[in-house]
């Protein structure tokens, strides 16, 4: 891990007219540093990860964010185009439901390619041949390369989500519940291929999941969010085997007792 924060989150909030998303949020993700954000439904996760990814404005507060050239942004600076490319290249977001971040109507192979092709890929021949690569990483056989994700099951379209998203080499991506919806067998084996392909990559990771199991064998570090707050925030394990708040401890043992 280097020292300079990739991604830095200050006094964030966000209302839904008087209901609270989320408030006066602070956090930084580190570079190669998977940070798992969990809290119940409701506690605001997904709003967070909203502002985070910019895809929500916040109410108050700010991201910013590394550029590639060390520049650290304010993100609402951000004009369209630049907002674009950072989308299209520095960063992925792996769904929960995968037809949200899959073109269902396309092949496997032009999901994959697409990705290369905003980033400047032209010649035909090496877009396929580095998207049956990433095919095969994320354990889909060669000769489905021209089927689309519709002709697939719901663990094969979750890896080829995977593999559009990272193909790019990006170097942040955001996950909103990446095994939710999945029998329970075809989650260990997906959450086992991110881990790897996360160490493999070195990518950053901000993860929103309310399951504490995935949150202990993907993350380093964790924020745990009540009420839209972040009431709690330290090294995985250590949150995890020695919660401080009363409410983390309560999050962790109904879990146990699960
Ligand atoms: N579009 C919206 N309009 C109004 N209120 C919203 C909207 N989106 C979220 N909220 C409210 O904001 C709060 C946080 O919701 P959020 O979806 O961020 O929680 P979450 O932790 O992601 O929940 P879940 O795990 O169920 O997805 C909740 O009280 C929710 O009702």
């Amino acid at each position: 891990m280097t020292e300079h924060p990739l991604l830095i989150a200050e006094g964030l909030s966000k209302n839904y007219g008087a209901r609270i998303g989320c408030r006066d949020v602070a956090l930084e993700v580190y570079p190669g540093e998977v940070l798992a954000v969990v809290g119940e439904s409701g506690s605001g996760k997904s709003t967070l990860l909203g502002l985070l990814s910019t895809e929500l404005e916040p109410s108050a507060g700010r991201v910013s964010y590394r550029l590639r050239d060390g520049r650290l942004k304010d993100l609402s600076t951000l004009g369209a185009a630049e907002k674009r490319l950072l989308v299209r290249t520095d960063w992925g977001f792996v769904r929960q439901n995968p037809a949200d971040g899959l073109r269902m109507a396309v092949s496997a192979g032009g999901n994959v390619g697409e990705r290369l092709m905003a980033v400047g890929g032209r010649h035909y021949g090496n877009i396929r041949h580095e998207a049956l690569d990433w095919l095969a990483k994320v354990e889909i056989a060669g000769d489905r390369i021209d089927d689309d994700p519709r002709a697939f099951s719901g663990g094969m379209r979750q890896r080829l989500q995977i593999a559009r998203n990272l193909v790019t080499r990006p170097r942040l991506v955001f996950m909103d519940e990446p095994t939710g919806g999945l029998d329970v067998s075809v989650q260990a084996r997906l959450l086992d291929l991110i881990r790897g392909l996360v160490a493999e990559l070195g990518l950053a990771v901000i993860i929103v999941t309310h399951d504490l199991a995935v949150a202990r064998l993907l993350s380093h570090r964790m924020v745990v969010m009540r009420h839209g707050r972040v009431i709690e925030t330290g090294i995985t394990d250590q949150v995890l085997d020695d919660p401080r708040e009363p409410y983390t401890q309560l999050l962790v043992s109904s879990v146990l007792a699960a």
